[in-house]
C-alpha cells in the first residue's frame, strides 16, 4: 500500500488516492456485477454462450481490481541533494537498422546523454543486436554531436533533450532557461542546429552507402562476434575527474555475439548482456531502460525517479523500479488502432500503483540493479551478494571475475576509470556461451521464458520476491517524460498484439500463473496481473458472440438469448458500454466518444485476430506441436505510410492470415443480418429476436471498415484480394453448414 505523505518542504514526493474516482468505480462495478450475475443466471446450462459469458465475467472481474484504488503522485526533484545522487546506467536497445532507422535511434541516445543529471554519474549503453557497422558509425557521430548538444542543453536549461524534436518544435515551446541569454541563445541555437543537420546528413549518407550496407548482410546480423567499444575520448576523463556535474556522460556501444545455433532471447538477452557489460564499466546501482525509439522528452525524468528511490522508507527498502508511462509522438488524433494504450497507461497502471505498483512496461523505467539480479528487498540494505561464496556467485552469475567482483562491491562504487579502456572481460560477458550453466534468464536478470519479458520479469523476479514499484505519471500540464512511436499499419499492430497476448497467456497457463502466487503478492494485485495473462481468452467469448447469434438469427429459429433474460442482457450490455465510456472520459479529461468507439472497435477486432492467434499458438506449444517458439517480430519504426493512419483510414496493406478470421466473421454477420431480416419480412414473423437483431447491427457497425476494405475501396491499402476471396468462401461455408 502506498504511504500517505504530507507535502512537507523536505518531502521528495507525495501520493494521493483519488477518492471520488475510486467511489464511482466501485459503484459502477457493483452495479455491473449484479446485472451480469442476474443475466447469466437466466442462461440455459448446456449453452456454449454460457461459457462465453462466464469467460467475459471472469475477465471483467480481474480487470476491476486495478480500478478500486487509483492514485496519483508528484515528485520534487528540486529538493534532491546533488552530491548524494547515485550513478545511473541508461540502456538503449536496437536490433535492426532497417526497421529502426539510425537517426531515430541516435536521437534516443543523444536525448539520454542530455538528461539533467551529473554527467560523471551517467553512462549510456547502446545494444545493437544486428552488430551493424552503420549503427556503430552513427553512435560515434552521435557522441561527437552530443559534445556540443549536452553543454547547450545545460547552459540554457533546454526542456526537451531530443534534438530532432527540439528543432522541429515551435521556439516558444522550449526556448531554454534564462531570458538574459536571449541573443546568445538565438545564435547558439542556429549554430547547434546546423551541426545537428550535418550530423543527420552524415548518418543518412552512411545509410545509403552501398559499401557499408553490403558489408553487412542479413546473415551477418545473426552471425557475428561480440564488439564492445567505449565511445569517449581522453579529454573527457580529465573533465570528469575535476567536476563530475559538468562532465560528458560516457557512451558505450555493445554488440553481443550472435550465432545461429544459439538462442539469443531477444530483448531480454540483449538487456542481460548490457547488465553484465555495464557492471564492468560503471556498475551504477540504477538502470534506466529505453527502447530505441523511446526518446527522452523532458530532462528531469531520472531526477524524478530518484525522488522515489532515495526517499527513506519507514518500512522495508523495497522499491524496485519507477515506471513512467509510454506515450507516443506519432499518435493520430483519430487513433483507429487504439495505439495509445489508454487503458494501460492512463487508467490501469494508476490503479495498480494504488496496490503494489504497475506492471514493468519494457521501456521508460528506472530499476535497481540488485533487484533485477535477484536480490530480495530485506537483504538489499547492505551488499545483497556479499555473503555468497565466490563459487556460488559464479554458478549464478557466470565465471567472469570482473563481473563477480562488481557484485561484491557496494553498488555504485565505480572502479573502472573513464579513460576509454575496455575492461578485460567485456567480450567474455557478451559472448553466446557465457550464460550456459548459469542462472541468467531464469533467476538472474531479465527472464527468458516469455517473449513479453517485461511483464514476466516484473512479476516473477520483482513482485514475487517482495519488491514494490511506483508509477510516475506527469501532471496534466506537464509534457510526457518519454515519447516512442506506434506502428501505423494494421498488420504491424495485430502482429505486435499477437506477440504480447501469446507471451502473457503462456505465463498464465504456466506454473507461474499470477493467480497462483496471490499469497506472495496480494489478491487484488495478482488479479491485476492475471487480467493481462488471460486477456487472450476474449478471443473465445468474442468468437461465440460473433457466430452463434448470427447463425441462429439467420435460421430464424430460437434465439440465442432466452426470452426471460433478453432485458437483463441488454442492461449488462449498456452498463458495460457506460463503464467503458466513463473510463475513457476520465482518462481523457472530457467526454471522448470517438476514442471510446475506436477502442470498442479495436477490442473486438483484436479479439478475433491477435488474441485468437495467440490462443492457437500457445495451445500448439502446450501440446508440443508449436515448432518454432513465438518469435519477437520487431515493430517497424520507419514511418512509411502514416497518411492513412493520420486520416483515420485502415491500412490493410500487407495484411496476413491474421486478419482472416475478422473478415470472415464480418461477412458472416452481415450476411446473417440481411438474410435473417429478409426471412422475417417474408414470413412476417417477429419472434423475440430483438436482442439478436441489436447485437448483429452493433457488430455490423463495429466491423464496417472491414466490409469497406473488402468491397468498397479501390486504393492499394484495401484488404488484399486473396483475403477477401477466402473470407467469402469461409463465410458461405459456415452459413450453408449451420445456417
Ligand atoms: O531481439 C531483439 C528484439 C527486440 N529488441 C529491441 O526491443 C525493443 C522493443 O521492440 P519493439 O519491436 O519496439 O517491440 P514493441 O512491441 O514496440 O515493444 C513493447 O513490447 C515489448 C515486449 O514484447 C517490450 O519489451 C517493449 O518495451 C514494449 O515497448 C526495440 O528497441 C528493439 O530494438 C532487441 O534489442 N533485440
Ligand atoms: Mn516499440
Amino acid at each position: 500500500m502506498a504511504e500517505p505523505l504530507q507535502d512537507a518542504p523536505h518531502q521528495l514526493h507525495t501520493v494521493e488516492v483519488d477518492q471520488p474516482l475510486a467511489a464511482v468505480n466501485r459503484l459502477l462495478a457493483g452495479l455491473h456485477l449484479a446485472l451480469a450475475a442476474t443475466a447469466i443466471s437466466h442462461r440455459g446450462v448446456h449453452d456454449i454462450m454460457l461459457a462465453a459469458d462466464l469467460v467475459l465475467l471472469f475477465l471483467w472481474l480481474l480487470s476491476q481490481a486495478p480500478m478500486l484504488r487509483p492514485v496519483s503522485r508528484a515528485a520534487f526533484p528540486g529538493r534532491l541533494s546533488h552530491p548524494a545522487l547515485p550513478g545511473v546506467d541508461v540502456m538503449v536497445v536496437t536490433a535492426d537498422p532497417d526497421k529502426e532507422p539510425a537517426v531515430k535511434v541516435m536521437n534516443t541516445v543523444i536525448s539520454a546523454m542530455a538528461l539533467d543529471y551529473p554527467g560523471g554519474r551517467l553512462t549510456v549503453y547502446l545494444s545493437d543486436d544486428a552488430g551493424s557497422p552503420l549503427t556503430l558509425l552513427a553512435a560515434r557521430k552521435a557522441y561527437a554531436f552530443a559534445r556540443v548538444w549536452v553543454p547547450f542543453c545545460r547552459k540554457y536549461g533546454v526542456q526537451c533533450p531530443c534534438p530532432e524534436r527540439f528543432f522541429a518544435s515551435n521556439d516558444q515551446l522550449d526556448g531554454g532557461g534564462g531570458v538574459d541569454h536571449h541573443h546568445e541563445l538565438a545564435d547558439d541555437k542556429i549554430r547547434v542546429k546546423n551541426m545537428y543537420e550535418a550530423f543527420k546528413k552524415g548518418v543518412e549518407e552512411a545509410t545509403h552507402d552501398a559499401a557499408l550496407s553490403q558489408s553487412w548482410t542479413k546473415a551477418a546480423r545473426q552471425d557475428h562476434g561480440a564488439h564492445v567499444e567505449i565511445i569517449a575520448d581522453k579529454q573527457d576523463s580529465s573533465v570528469s575527474n575535476s567536476d563530475d556535474e559538468d562532465a560528458m556522460p560516457s557512451l558505450v556501444y555493445v554488440s553481443r555475439e550472435k550465432r545461429p545455433a544459439w538462442a539469443h532471447h531477444f530483448k531480454a538477452g540483449a538487456l542481460n548482456v548490457l547488465l553484465r557489460v555495464s557492471s564492468l564499466v560503471s556498475n551504477a546501482p540504477y538502470v534506466l531502460v529505453l527502447d530505441c525509439d523511446m526518446y527522452c522528452n523532458t530532462r528531469s525524468s531520472v531526477l524524478e525517479a530518484m525522488c522515489f528511490h532515495l526517499h527513506r522508507r519507514r518500512r522495508a527498502d523495497d522499491l524496485a523500479f519507477v515506471q513512467f508511462p509510454q506515450k507516443f509522438h506519432n499518435l493520430s488524433s483519430n487513433d483507429i488502432y487504439a495505439n495509445e494504450l489508454r487503458s494501460i497507461f492512463s487508467t490501469r497502471w494508476k490503479g495498480l500503483d494504488g496496490l503494489r505498483g504497475p506492471i514493468l512496461s519494457g521501456t521508460g523505467f528506472c530499476l535497481r540493479r540488485d533487484a533485477v539480479y535477484g536480490a530480495r528487498p530485506s537483504s538489499s540494505q547492505d551488499h545483497p551478494f556479499s555473503s555468497m561464496e565466490v563459487g556460488e556467485l559464479k554458478t549464478r552469475f557466470g565465471h567472469s571475475n570482473g563481473h563477480v567482483a562488481s557484485l561484491r562491491r557496494t553498488a555504485g562504487s565505480t572502479t573502472t576509470s573513464r579513460d576509454g579502456l575496455l575492461p578485460e572481460d567485456a567480450r567474455l560477458v557478451a559472448s553466446c556461451e557465457y550464460e550456459t550453466g548459469t542462472r541468467w534468464g531464469d533467476e538472474v536478470g531479465f527472464l527468458y521464458q516469455s517473449v513479453v519479458e517485461d511483464y514476466f520479469t516484473g512479476y516473477r523476479q520483482l513482485y514475487c520476491r517482495g519488491w514494490t514499484s511506483v508509477y510516475c505519471y506527469p501532471a496534466p500540464s506537464r509534457p510526457a517524460p518519454f515519447l516512442g512511436s506506434v506502428p501505423t499499419n494494421l498488420n504491424d499492430v495485430l502482429v505486435q498484439n499477437k506477440r504480447w497476448m501469446s507471451g502473457m497467456l503462456a505465463v498464465g497457463l504456466s506454473k507461474h500463473c499470477p493467480l497462483g502466487s496471490s499469497l506472495a503478492v496480494s489478491l487484488p494485485h495478482s488479479m491485476g496481473f492475471a487480467y493481462y495473462a488471460f486477456m487472450a481468452l476474449y478471443a473465445f467469448a468474442v468468437l461465440c458472440y460473433a457466430t452463434v447469434p448470427q447463425l441462429s438469427f439467420f435460421r430464424g429459429g430460437t434465439s440465442s438469448f432466452p426470452e426471460a433474460s433478453s432485458l437483463w442482457f441488454a442492461a449488462v450490455f449498456v452498463s458495460s458500454l457506460l463503464q467503458h465510456l466513463i473510463e475513457v472520459s476520465v482518462a481523457k479529461r472530457g467526454l471522448e466518444v470517438r476514442t471510446w468507439w475506436n477502442e470498442q472497435r479495436f477490442w473486438a477486432l483484436n479479439a478475433v485476430t491477435g488474441q485468437l492467434f495467440a490462443c492457437l499458438s500457445v495451445a500448439l506449444d502446450l501440446v508440443g506441436a508449436g515448432g518454432r517458439a513465438v518469435d519477437f517480430d520487431l515493430t517497424s519504426k520507419a514511418s512509411d505510410n502514416v497518411r492513412l493512419y493520420r486520416d483515420g483510414v485502415f491500412d490493410f496493406a500487407g495484411c496476413s492470415t491474421v486478419l482472416l478470421p475478422a473478415t470472415t466473421l464480418c461477412l458472416l454477420n452481415d450476411a446473417a443480418l440481411v438474410g435473417g431480416v429478409w426471412k422475417m419480412v417474408i414470413s412476417g414473423s417477429r419472434g423475440h429476436v430483438s436482442a439478436e437483431l441489436f447485437l448483429l447491427c452493433y457488430v455490423a457497425a463495429l466491423s464496417y471498415p472491414l466490409l469497406q476494405g473488402m468491397f468498397l475501396r479501390r486504393d492499394p491499402a484495401r484488404v488484399p484480394a486473396w483475403i477477401t476471396a477466402m473470407s467469402v468462401g469461409m463465410a458461405a461455408t459456415l452459413l450453408s453448414l449451420f445456417g
